[in-house]
Order: C-alpha cells, then structure tokens, then sequence
C-alpha cells in the first residue's frame, strides 16, 4: 500500500512512541502538551514541544472556530448512514473480521472504521466513537481518524495532542492508517484506540498491517468479482471440476446449457452427461487440452450434443468448456457463408421452356418434398435450388451446397456425415461435423449427385428416410431437420439400370425432380441473358454497359451453347474486356464461336414447305430492309428474340443483306 510517511520521519516517530513506555517521560509529555495547549487556546503560534503535525491540527482547529471546551459528537442523519453503511458493504464485511482479530489483541481497546468523509460506519470494543459519529478534524477539531484522514497516512495522537478537552481527558492513545482502494483511492481510515499503558511502537504497525491487509482483501475481491463477471458474460460453458472429476463450479452459460438453476457444487460430472462419454479416457492430465464430442443430459431427458474441451489445472481438476454443436454449426456457418444468395427474380427468361421449369421450382417452394435438379452443366440447376430455398419456410437457415464429384472417393462420407475423433487415420481432433449437420434446420444442395459413391449412397438413404445422422465412428445417430435438393447433369434413370446409381435413392430423390432446360432450347432468353450480364459486369467495371451489335448478337442466338448460360457468361465477359468502344462487336467474340455458328444451321436438314416458305419469307423481308433486323422483326410481327431463332434456325445471315455486300 502507498505510505507517504518519510522513512526517516516513521523512526522518529517510532523512537518517540517506544520511548514513551517509559511514565517518567510520558508524564513529562503530558504536562507540556498540556501546557502548550493551554497556550494554543489563549492563542500562542509558537507550541514549541508539540509534533509538527499536531501543531499544524490544533492551529487548523482553532482557526476554524471548533470550541474546545465542549465535546459531544456531530451525528449525520440516519438514513445518510444507511446509505454510506450501504455503499461500503463490502468494505464493511472485509473490515469486520479484520477489527476483530485485532481487538483480541487490544482486549481494552477500540477500534473504529470512519469512511473518507470522516463518519464512523463500525466500531467495536469499548464504547467511544458511535455509528455516525463524525471525525473530520473540521468538526471534532485534532483527533486521530480526523488526522489520517488528512494527512493520508499512518498517523497517531496521544491523549494530550487532541484537541477537544473530552477527547483528552480520556487518556488514551489513538494510532490510526488509511484505507484504500485497488487503485489507491483513499476509502477511509481504520483507528485503534488503546490505554496509555496498552499503547506502543507496535501498535502503529499492528494498525498499518491491519488497514494493509483490509486494502489487499478488497482488491482481490474485486479481481474475483472481475473474474467472475468475465465468465460468467463469457460465450461458452465453463465448468470447474475438482479431482474427484465433481464440480466446482459452473458459471451462467453452462447453468443455462445444463437448465439448472443451482451451482451443483460436489456433483459428479459423469452424471451430467450420457454414458457414451470415456471419462477416463478424456480427462487424462497428460494432454494439456482434448476436445471431445459429448452430450449434456437435460433434467427432462433429453441429450444436446456438445463440444467440449477439457484441460488439467496445474493446482487439481480441470476447466471445461462447452459449446453447443448447434452454435458451433451457426458459427461455421457464418465463416463459410452459407447463405443462398439467388431469388426467383434473379432468373432470367422469358421462354416456356424456362417459365415451365420455373412453375414447378416455384411449387417446390412450397413444399418440404425432396427435388431432384436435372439439367446439362451451367444450365442453372445451383441457381434453382437457392431460389427454391429462399422462397421456402427455411429461408433463414443455411444452405450449403457440396458437390459430391469434386470430394474424394474415400472422403464423401465424412464430408457429408461427419465423423467422430480417431474414426479413421487423419480424423479430425475432437471429430468433426459434416454437411447433414452444417445444414441443420435448412437445406443441403447436393450437386453432381450422380458421381456419390455407391456406399455414400446408403448412407444418404438412410438420411433420406430416418433423418438422423451417424457420424462416422459414432455409436449414436443425430437427428438432423434437412430438406435435401439434388441436381445431376447424368441420366439417373440409366444409371440405376448401369448400376452405377441404386434404385432406392434415385427414387427417394425423385420426389420432384425439376428438368432445367439447356439455352438452345430457349435461345429467345439469350438477348435479355445479354443484356442482364452486360449491366451487371459494367456495374462491376463502374462504367457504362456497351450495347452489343446486331452482327454479334446473331452469332450468339446461332451458337449451340453446349456449356450454356455458365459458356455464355464466359463469352459476354470476354467480350466486354475486349470491347473497343461502346459496341460489342462479332470480333469481341470466341473466334471459335463464330465459326461454329455458321455451320451449325440446318444444312442437310430437310424443311418441311411450312418452313421453307416462313424461311423465304424472311429473306424477302431482310432484302426490303437490308439486314435490319429491328425492322425485319416488326414487318414479321415477330419479336426480335424470336427473329434469331428463326435466322439460325434457316442459317439466314442479315449481314448478308447489308449494302456493300
Ligand atoms: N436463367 C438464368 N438467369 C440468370 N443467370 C443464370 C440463369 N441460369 C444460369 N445462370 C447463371 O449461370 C451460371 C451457372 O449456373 P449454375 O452454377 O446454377 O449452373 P449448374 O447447372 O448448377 O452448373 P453445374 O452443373 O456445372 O454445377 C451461374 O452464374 C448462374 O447465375
């Protein structure tokens, strides 16, 4: 604690005090602090034989008017003690064994606690200083507690040195140290009244270490109570157990994970917890931390599967802490961003073949059944199956999405099911939760399902049917709330037939299956396909969306789009980083592309007369108009989408009707 009294001064002081054992010199001392009194009050300055600092006190004292002569104490009000009493409870309850171990010392003394305004707020042994009291030295003139209180140290006064005839005619001995808080604050000051007889060099340090130790008691309370708050404001379940593998403690979120409302202290911990649980096992002080999976028994019954991780106390016991595996997932979750991001709107095109699959995605949204996505690659079957998410009741929870052909053979299991800790040779420590859990209470995407591997696929049906999950290695299966969409480009149907696929899956994912059409059969989306990518990628480029010319948009209806609208995507974004100015031009695109195009017309494609008169009908038309194609589509009463279907569909090139050919 902070001690301002100087090293030098403190033996003086100590010198004086053991010297006045001694009742020749302490009758000496008496007499003249008696007589120097007598003189302060006639109003002397000089006060020879007075301490310094009694001096300074008493010249205070008379100056601020304090009458001498009477003694009675100022009291403040009783419900202003309640209030301070209230405040310093804590003070108060360290104080209290601390004054009393001291008064077994000091049988015959007193012993009194004043706050740092000066009241007594306890008081024990003889009957002095009351509750309430009030001791500043501007209210009681010089006395001890008023003394420390001022001078912020450990101070004493002798009989003779106060400056109220009541309190000197006592004839006792006061020693009096200050009381502080952790960070130094002065709290109040802790006084040992004690017989002359009774009252030595001791005694100062006795009452130093005394208000010492209750300084030291608050902090530590303090540091606990800070600890305290941090566990029990902390995320996760901390639990304390001794030895014996009983509890400690357990701070607020494990009392909530447990839903007990007590601190359980002695508790086993084996009985908080199912018996699948290895303890010894686990709680083995050799390893600094394990992780383990485990699951809380709940009052009602019920288990919730809990990570938990359990490292030794170099004292004894452990600290554990738990997470729920429902938050661990919410927390993955949000690192590896499972969110669907794609609505209905975000699908574009105006065909039927499209509006078609886009009728049944939309019925699928309404329902929990599981649908299976079939399309060519880069048709939008991913695209679909967010939509259908977003538009369900499940929209809030999580989407992830795993495509089952780029995991490893040997890995799609754990991938999708999860395993347990030692399940197989570079298992994850602590075990590890697989995509069926991460999509608890949402939806799993399972794309290229057609590539799963045959044993994956049993497993999956077992998911599919019981909706519960054994983690690979786990004694016990999970219950998971997962709505399962699965997308292939392959056949299934010839693949069940190949035996490359089982049946009993294929028909449990057959529930809805949703055929997305690939983009030559809906080539009239592909204008407002275009237009779409090209906002969105010069809003990414932050400058104006280029148009595209008629030349190349041709080339681009004409084109058979074997990687459809993922190909298209590529082709447009090419395109606008190639771009010279504000028009795409046929250069802009693959070069493959366009000589693809003009040969995938209908050459040695016999035209019915239907055909080849609607074919000779537009060739006249493009004449009249020279290859305006706008014009064209208006004369025809055809839209302009419709128009470059037709034109490919006869291999019919506007350019070819353009002046200067
Ligand atoms: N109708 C559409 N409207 C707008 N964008 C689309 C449409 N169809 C597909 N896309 C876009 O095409 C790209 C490919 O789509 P997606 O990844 O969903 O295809 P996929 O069929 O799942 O492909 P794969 O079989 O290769 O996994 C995505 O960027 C998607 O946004």
């Amino acid at each position: 604690m902070q001690e301002k009294v100087a090293p030098s001064e403190l033996t003086r002081e100590l010198q004086f005090v053991s010297e006045l054992q001694r009742s020749s010199v302490a009758e000496g001392v008496q007499r003249e602090l008696d007589a120097a009194w007598t003189d302060c009050l006639a109003g002397a300055t000089e006060l020879v034989p007075v301490r310094p600092v009694i001096r300074a006190s008493w010249l205070r004292s008379r100056a601020a008017g304090i009458v001498a002569e009477e003694f009675h104490y100022e009291f403040v009000e009783s419900q202003e003690l309640a209030r301070r009493l209230q405040r310093q409870r804590e003070l108060l309850d360290i104080a209290a064994p601390v004054m009393a171990e001291l008064l077994r010392y000091n049988p015959d003394g007193h012993l009194n606690l004043a706050d740092a305004e000066g009241v007594t707020l306890a008081a024990c042994g003889l009957d002095l200083t009351p509750l309430g009291s009030r001791l500043l030295e501007s209210v009681q003139g010089t006395n001890c507690t008023g003394l420390a209180l001022r001078e912020q140290r450990l101070v004493f006064v002798l009989a003779g040195e106060n400056f109220k005839r009541g309190l000197r005619e006592r004839r006792m001995h006061c020693a009096s140290a200050p009381v502080r808080d952790t960070q130094g604050r002065l709290l109040g000051a802790l006084t040992l009244t004690a017989a002359v007889g009774n009252f030595h060099c001791h005694t100062l340090g006795t009452v130093q270490a005394a208000a010492d130790a209750i300084s030291r008691q608050l902090a530590l309370t303090a540091l606990l109570d800070e600890q305290q708050r941090v566990l029990e404001v902390l995320n996760e379940g901390v639990i304390l157990l001794d030895d014996d593998r009983c509890i400690r403690s357990l701070n607020g979120y494990a009392r909530r994970l447990l839903q007990l409302d007590d601190p359980q202290r002695g508790r086993p911990f084996a009985s908080l917890i199912t018996q699948d649980t290895d303890l010894d096992l686990w709680l083995d002080r050799r390893w600094e931390r394990q992780d383990r999976d485990l699951t809380l028994l709940l009052p009602d019954g019920s288990g919730l599967p809990c990570l938990a991780s359990a490292a030794p106390i170099a004292q004894g016991g452990w600290v554990l802490s738990l997470r729920e595996n429902r938050r661990i997932r919410e927390i993955t979750r949000q690192l590896l961003g499972t969110r669907a991001r794609y609505s209905f709107n975000d699908i574009q095109g105006r065909s039927p073949a499209l509006q078609n699959a886009l009728r049944v995605a939309q019925a699928a949204s309404h329902s929990e059944a599981t649908v299976l996505v079939l399309g060519e690659s880069g048709v939008g079957k991913e695209l679909f199956a967010q939509a259908i998410h977003n538009a369900s009741v499940r929209r809030h929870g999580p989407f992830v999405a795993v495509n089952c052909g780029a995991i490893p053979r040997d890995l799609v299991q754990s991938e999708l099911f999860g395993h347990v800790e030692g399940a197989f040779t570079g298992a994850a420590r602590g075990g590890a939760a697989g995509k069926f859990e991460l999509a608890d209470g949402g939806t799993l995407f399972l794309d290229e399902i057609g590539d799963m591997p045959l044993e994956a696929q049993a497993s999956l049906l077992r998911v599919l049917q019981e909706g519960e999950v054994t983690r690979i290695g786990a004694k016990k299966a999970q219950a998971v709330d997962v709505r399962v969409i699965a997308a292939t480009h392959r056949d299934l149907a010839q693949a069940v037939t190949g035996g490359s696929f089982r049946g009993d899956v294929f028909y449990r994912l057959n529930v809805l299956p949703l055929q997305v059409p690939p983009l030559r059969e809906r080539r009239e989306d592909i204008p407002l396909l275009v237009a779409t990518l090209l906002k969105a990628l010069s809003r990414h480029l932050e400058r104006p969306p280029p148009a595209i010319a008629d030349e190349a948009l041709t080339l681009l209806l004409a084109h058979s789009w074997p990687g459809n609208v993922r190909e298209l995507e590529n082709v447009i974004e090419r395109a606008v980083n190639l771009a010279q100015g504000p028009l795409i031009q046929p250069g802009d695109l693959p070069p493959s592309l366009v000589a693809n195009t003009l040969s995938t017309d209908t050459e040695g494609e016999r035209l019915t007369p239907l055909e080849t008169g609607q074919r000779d009908l537009i060739r006249a038309t493009l004449q009249q108009t020279r290859g305006n194609l706008r014009q064209t589509a208006t004369r025809l009463g055809i839209s302009r989408a419709g128009l470059y279907v037709k034109l490919r569909r006869y291999a019919l090139n506007p350019a070819d009707f353009r002046p200067g050919r």
